[in-house]
């Protein structure tokens, strides 16, 4: 069986912030809400869209809206890619490892719809084995069994695998099944959330620290 490198979708392979900004505004200022800036979305990212829905509404003095949440996920920017982008560097580094013999999947908190989309609307979905979403399992990072369930849909396993992620429930997952992670600095998470994993600063450097990870 094949080594393989389980990524992270936002803030990892995609700069989603922007869409996911503009759609939680658009969610917030329908219900009369001041929006957000989006520097201030990108530190609510990270653990799936209903804590990113209730920490929004909560800083607005309100409770978690199921209706507000369903908007906001139903938004055609959350899928479409009208502002997300590949980091720069990206594809080439997927290009690159997948030379090295790897094979490539996905474990996101995003919904698995929303993420396929995605996917779909960058051209990127036909590279991965499997697309682990935050609601394709009962459970979802930092949970192993998200990654543990990503793996086996993928037709891979713990022992074979690296994950590369942008934040702490990234790492955390990884961590509960024994797989070794490297953290990326591009993305939404701050450094402190690498705990001491190896961090990459740029894609470029990718193929080379999941090498050094399962030689
Ligand atoms: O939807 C989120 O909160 C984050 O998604 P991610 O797991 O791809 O970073
Ligand atoms: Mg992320």
């Amino acid at each position: 069986m094949s080594r393989i490198a389980v990524f992270d979708l936002d803030g990892t392979l995609v700069d989603s912030a922007p869409d996911i900004h503009a759609a939680l505004n658009r969610a917030l200022v329908a219900r009369d809400l001041a929006p957000y800036a989006l520097q201030e979305v990108k530190a609510m990212i990270g653990d799936g869209t209903k804590v990113l829905v209730e920490r929004a509404l909560t800083g607005r003095g309100r409770d978690f809206d199921a209706d507000c949440h369903d908007e906001f996920v139903a938004d055609e920017d959350i899928r479409s890619a009208r502002l997300t982008v590949a980091f720069p560097g990206i594809a080439e580094a997927l290009a690159a490892i997948e030379a090295d013999g790897w094979r490539l999947a996905v474990c996101t908190n995003k919904p698995e719809a929303a993420a396929r989309g995605l996917l779909a609307s960058l051209g990127l979905d036909g590279r991965f084995a499997a697309i682990g979403g935050g609601d394709s399992f009962p459970v979802r990072k930092p949970d192993p069994q998200h990654l543990l369930a990503t793996l086996a849909a993928a037709g891979g396993e713990a022992g074979k695998a690296v994950m590369i992620g942008d934040h702490r429930n990234d790492i955390q997952a990884a961590a509960g099944c024994g797989v070794p992670c490297i953290f990326v600095a591009w993305g939404y998470g701050p450094q402190e959330m690498a705990a001491g994993r190896p961090v990459a600063s740029h894609p470029a450097d990718l193929p080379g620290l999941v090498a050094t990870l399962r030689g």
